[in-house]
């Protein structure tokens, strides 16, 4: 009753109640009205467009053999920013600058990503492990901080600096061999080049030439090959749905899969035990430090494992599934990219007499080029540069969009998957005259601007970036440069196939086989 009699509108009380009603009513509905316009235009505003597609299969048929070249023609007849249903899986292919200027800066955040790959069954790690599949968060930033700052850094590298030479003079050693015998003997580079990548890894990455176990190199070697083919072929599976699931489980490749992960842990759980065996040797020893004189990847990964107050403890198994990706992500990509450019060089004999004019100018003959005289032969980066633009080592990656978004007026809708085709990127015309030329001499001009400009993304961009780029361009100058230097290179007749192999990875369809020439002996003279 006391209520009642208190309404009064004369009563700052009867106002207090109308205002605090009305807003109680009103806030609801306007955010209501407001979440029905903002439907309204998700609504309108639509996916991006499809090329024809068929049912069951969508749009699997548009999927040529060589898959970067064939997403490539969709882009050019169908537009830079297209809808793909492949099977049971969907996602958007990314073909020009301007589209992956706008996921990888402008959407930075909301592409730091990758979508989930593969069947968890087919793997002997959790999905959380490793490095490159991690989703965007803390255990990924701790590990790229990590990587960036130490695992992989330059001053990491340099320290390193004796195992990439050694790597590159047994590389050269066994060319001159290969050169020298009486009966002329075909070399296949791809395979030394593969050789001295995969150890120079390993090297630094566990010490195991150090520790004597010559074999390891190797196995990890054969294991990361079989692993690579197999995940790739098993993600066709996953795509296909139930149908690959039928032709997958006759063919028996998931099993193939597991085992051959289950042999790199094996592996793997044999040398992280020796390298606590050292460290416990060292300090039973008495000496003052427990710590090795040089630590190598694995011997800081057990540091940050055996820190109670480290921000992030790191279990054997995320260390053991972040070795797997670095072999996965460094070997291939850069024993690939030195193939390519010698590749080209032998294809282009002018570019190859002009490379080693400018090493003859900078750094003579009587010494091998050395990573600190990179700096000053513009040429010979011009060649790296020119063959990672032709021929990317990663042709295709994959961001997955955390929220919805708006790119190029389409919506792209959270969860997506987004293929960007850094082949077409780099090969797109907008960006580049003769885009399909090999040139290096594009490079000595106006690269700063091609950069910034998206149309030139070998290493990717943004916080996803490859975190191996100092590696790669540490050895590679280096490598190409001194096969220039030591070796003529001869083919059987005129030119090396260059066809671009089958699959995702854009890698040679032939062996590059060819005949080293000894100019100068290398163990004579070499600095
Ligand atoms: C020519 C050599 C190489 C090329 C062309 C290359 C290219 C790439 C590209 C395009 C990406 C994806 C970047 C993105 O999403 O924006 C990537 C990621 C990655 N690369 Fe490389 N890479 C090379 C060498 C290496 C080396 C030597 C290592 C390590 C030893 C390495 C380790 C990785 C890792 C771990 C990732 C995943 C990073 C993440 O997801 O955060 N790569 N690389």
């Amino acid at each position: 009753m006391a209520l009642i009699t208190d309404i009064n509108p004369r009563n700052s009380t009867y106002w207090l109640l109308v205002t605090g009603t009305a807003t109680l009513l009103i806030i609801p509905l306007i955010a209501y009205l407001l979440s029905l316009s903002k439907a309204a235009a998700t609504q309108k505003k639509r996916s991006p467009p499809s090329p024809p597609g068929l049912p069951m299969i969508g749009h699997i048929h548009h999927v040529g053999k060589v898959v970067p070249v064939s997403f490539q023609a969709l882009a050019q007849r169908y537009g830079p920013l297209l809808s793909l249903r492949l099977g049971f899986s969907t996602c958007v292919l990314a073909s020009d600058a301007d589209v992956a200027q706008q996921i990888m800066k402008t959407h930075e955040l909301n592409f730091s990503s990758r979508p989930p790959f593969g069947s968890p069954e087919h793997s002997i790690y959790p999905p959380g492990s490793g490095f490159a599949m991690v989703p965007y968060g803390d255990y990924w930033r701790f590990l790229r901080k990590l990587s960036t700052s130490r695992l992989l850094s330059v001053p990491q590298l340099r320290r390193f600096a004796d195992v990439a030479d050694d790597e590159r003079l047994g590389l050269l050693r066994s060319l001159a061999s290969c050169a020298q015998e009486e009966a002329r003997r075909p070399c296949d580079l791809g395979s030394e080049l593969m050789k001295l990548t995969n150890n120079t890894i390993c090297r630094m990455a566990m010490s195991t030439r150090c520790s004597g176990r010559e074999k390891d190199a190797t196995k990890i070697q054969e294991i990361v090959k079989t692993v690579l083919q197999l995940a790739v072929e098993l993600s066709l599976g996953d795509a296909l749905g139930p149908f690959g699931k039928v032709l997958e489980y006759f063919a028996g490749k998931g099993k193939k899969l597991f085992g051959a992960l289950s042999n790199f842990d094996e592996l793997l759980e044999r040398i992280l035990k020796e390298h606590e065996e050292k460290l416990l040797l060292t300090v039973a020893d008495g000496k003052t430090t427990a710590a090795p004189a040089r630590k190598d990847v694995v011997d800081i990964l057990l540091e940050i494992y055996n820190d109670p107050i480290a921000p992030i403890r790191l279990s054997k198994t995320d260390i053991k599934s972040f070795l797997l990706d670095i072999f996965i992500g460094g070997t291939v990509t850069t024993s690939s990219a030195m193939q390519w450019a010698m590749g080209e060089l032998i294809n282009h004999p002018n570019v190859l007499k002009k490379l080693r004019h400018e090493i003859n100018e900078v750094v003579g003959s009587n010494r091998l080029v050395r990573e600190s005289d990179v700096q000053n032969l513009p040429y010979l980066r011009a060649v790296i540069c020119e063959t990672l633009r032709l021929h990317p080592s990663s042709p295709m990656i994959m961001r997955e969009c955390a929220e919805d978004c708006e790119i190029n007026g389409f919506l792209i809708k959270a969860k997506t998957r987004v293929l960007l085709n850094h082949y077409a990127i780099m090969r797109d015309p907008k960006s580049w005259e003769n885009p399909n030329e090999f040139f290096p001499e594009r490079f000595l001009e106006r690269l700063e601007e091609k950069n910034r400009n998206f149309g030139y993304i070998p290493f990717g961009m943004g916080r996803r970036a490859c975190p191996g780029v100092s590696l790669a361009m540490m050895v590679m100058p280096t490598v190409v440069g001194a096969l220039v230097q030591y070796f003529d290179w001869e083919i059987n007749e005129g030119k090396l196939d260059l066809t671009v192999g089958s699959g995702a990875g854009a890698e040679m369809a032939h062996a590059l086989v060819c005949y080293p020439v000894l100019r100068i002996n290398p163990f004579d003279s070499s600095g």
